[in-house]
């Protein structure tokens, strides 16, 4: 690690954030008594939390912190009093303004089963053993930003809600490119995933990401599919997949499939990386799938290692601190040996355990690996 303390912006957000982020807290306490880490952490508010204390989801001044983080961490944002805002008052906007100014484009998902959890997964044992499949999901584009949008009053009194898919060639070559590089790390396959039997942006999508692959990544193994496939296919049988690159609402869709081949939406990591800013930076920003689970919020029970398990994305992604990362992959999966479950998790035999606890018995985990 360099001299300088790595410089993180910390934005918790609401409903089970600030919860399952106090657990990632122990984790850094830990590394910077254990490992002679230091860390310079930044705290702000983002999402409901933020429009209570400023009337606004995310302000400009934290989007600027971000800017010149090493990282951000996230947690997650939505909240239903806030409900009667207006839509670009959202709490979700702040994470959706975050991704677009930091140009955020390559949202990194990684479905890994954990040899305990097995049991967990909404399929067979068998099906599911030692999977591990990254969705690539482009953040920044698509029907999530596309113009025209809004919601219209037409003469005759009907209302018409509009929302736009465009995707560039430039952004969708930049996604696929994350999506080979990776691929190439791994087991060597990219399914790309799309609608090109429906839409053009599609149809696009397929072309560029075909092209692309004849001309830089013809070592690289590439399989196109549909995206309802896709979601029925991760079912039937998720092994066929490696690397999945699609866009912003197919990714979102899929991913939360993903999860429950691995248990849990509360198991779920991501890491999401940018594109070279002006100050010199390559922006990234790290935080679970899930969101801010508004019917578990304040009861102490919220899985928190999806929280955890993305701060390992960002000792190893922003920090390149390997041996760390894996630290604390490998403490997590030595707690769920032990037999410990949040509910989400919980199986026949098993202990269940509330936030808190999960977080101590992480830390425990990573005292023993220390020795
Ligand atoms: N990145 C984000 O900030 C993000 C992501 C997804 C959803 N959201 C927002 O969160 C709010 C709630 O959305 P939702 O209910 O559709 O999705 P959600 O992901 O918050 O919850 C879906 C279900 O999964 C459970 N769950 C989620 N995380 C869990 C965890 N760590 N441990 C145990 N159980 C967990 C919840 O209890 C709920 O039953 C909405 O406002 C939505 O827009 C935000
Ligand atoms: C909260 C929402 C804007 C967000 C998305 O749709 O991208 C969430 O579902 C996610 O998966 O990160
Ligand atoms: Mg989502």
């Amino acid at each position: 690690m360099t001299a300088q303390p790595a410089k993180l912006l910390v934005l918790p957000g609401d409903g089970i954030g600030p919860e399952v982020m106090r657990e990632v807290g122990r984790v850094i306490t830990w590394l910077e008594k254990n490992r002679g880490l230091a860390f310079d952490i930044t705290e702000d508010l983002v999402g409901g939390a933020s429009l209570a204390e400023y009337g606004e989801p995310i302000r400009n001044e934290v989007i600027e912190k971000a800017r010149a983080a090493d990282a951000v961490l996230f947690g997650s944002v939505g909240d239903p009093r806030w409900g009667h805002v207006g839509f670009e008052k959202r709490p979700e906007v702040a994470i959706l303004k975050l991704r677009q100014e930091l140009e955020l484009f390559a949202n990194l998902r990684p479905a890994k089963v954990f040899d305990a959890l097995v049991d967990a997964s909404t399929l067979k044992p068998d099906v599911v053993r030692g999977l591990d499949i990254m969705i690539v999901r482009e953040t920044v584009g698509g029907i999530y930003f596309g113009d025209p949008r809004g919601i219209e009053t037409l003469p005759d009194g009907t209302r018409r809600g509009i929302n736009t898919e465009v995707y560039t060639t430039p952004e969708i070559e930049r996604v696929a490119r994350v999506a080979f590089e990776m691929a190439r790390k791994r087991s060597g396959h990219v399914c790309s995933v799309e609608k090109c039997n429906v839409m053009e942006s599609g149809l696009l999508w397929k072309e560029v990401v075909t092209d692309l692959h004849a001309r830089e990544f013809a070592d690289v193994k590439l399989t196109h599919m549909l995206a309802d496939n896709c979601a029925m296919q991760l079912v039937r049988n998720p092994r066929q997949f490696d690397v999945i690159v699609t866009g912003n609402l197919f990714g979102d869709i899929l991913s939360d499939l993903a999860s429950m081949l691995t248990g849990s939406l509360g198991m779920l990591p991501s890491a999401t990386l940018g594109a070279v800013q002006s100050n010199g930076k390559s922006a990234a920003l790290y935080e679970p799938i899930h969101g801010s689970a508004p019917d578990i919020a304040g009861h102490g029970i919220a899985n928190p290692i999806a929280q955890i398990l993305s701060f390992a994305m960002l000792l190893r992604y922003s920090l390149n601190l390997q041996e760390e990362a894996k630290m604390v992959e490998e403490a997590v999966s030595r707690v769920l040996e032990s037999g410990l479950r949040t509910a989400d998790i919980m199986s026949d035999g098993m202990a269940r355990v509330g936030t808190s606890v999960m977080g101590e018995a992480i830390v425990r985990e990573l005292d023993k690996l220390q020795k």
